[in-house]
């Protein structure tokens, strides 16, 4: 597994307010739109093209558009739908399936409730989208679900991760033979006892769309 961390004065800065208790939640998921943009370019790097010939205004010549199959981006119900627009953006011919999945708040077990991704996903590219990897079990979960249709390669973008989920997710892949990367506008210091990041931003989904009973 490959961690990218962004190290950017602007991802710096709008991290900044968006940890902030004050921040509301319009705010909030400007902000997270704005960073998932950012970070994009950096998860993008390695996207799959493929040779192709135009004509400019002035000469015939070769250059490269996106392979296909296209990309498949996934975000994790609740939060990680915050991250989508911000990714669609750079990526506005990819394909989008869903994986909706909650951490249960006593265990920090992650079980999924709902599914909507193409069955074949042999060949893929995929980037799933959580704002937070914390125990990593999430993220996990989803990337094994998703390799065990066929993708081929990974790219997690979050907006913050802890160490201990970084080290759990890598070991919850041991043996898995598809690249993963993980981009990140942050390594922060560590969790806490209710599984939480420190100094983190608090509960995403949460600031997100309001508090769910
Ligand atoms: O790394 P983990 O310990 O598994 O925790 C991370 C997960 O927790 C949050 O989701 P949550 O379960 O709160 O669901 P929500 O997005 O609906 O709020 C977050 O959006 C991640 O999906
Ligand atoms: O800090 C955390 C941990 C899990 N999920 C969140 O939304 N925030
Ligand atoms: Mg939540």
């Amino acid at each position: 597994m490959r961690t990218l961390v962004v190290d950017h004065p602007l991802v710096a800065h709008k991290l900044t307010v968006l940890r902030d208790e004050t921040t509301d939640s319009p705010t909030f998921r400007n902000l997270t739109d704005e960073l998932v943009t950012l970070l994009a370019y950096e998860a993008t790097r390695d996207v799959r093209v493929e040779p192709s010939d135009i004509v400019t205004p002035v000469a015939p010549t070769t250059g490269v558009k996106l392979a296909t199959p296209r990309p498949l981006v996934v975000p994790i119900l609740r939060a990680g739908l915050g991250m989508l627009d911000g990714m669609m953006r750079l990526l506005p011919t990819a394909e989008v399936g869903f994986l909706g999945m909650v951490r249960n708040e006593e265990t920090l077990e992650a079980a999924t409730y709902a599914e909507r991704l193409p069955e074949d996903l042999s060949g893929r590219q995929c980037y799933v989208l959580d704002p937070m990897l914390a125990t990593g079990g999430t993220l996990a979960a989803a990337i094994r679900f998703l390799t065990a249709r066929g993708a081929d390669d990974i790219t997690a973008v979050c907006l913050l991760a802890a160490p201990e989920g970084c080290a759990n997710l890598e070991a919850g892949l041991a043996g898995l033979e598809v690249p993963v990367t993980v981009v990140v506008a942050a390594m922060d210091e560590k969790l806490n006892d209710k599984g939480y990041i420190v100094p983190g931003l608090g509960d995403a989904g949460d600031r997100l769309y309001g508090v769910v009973g």
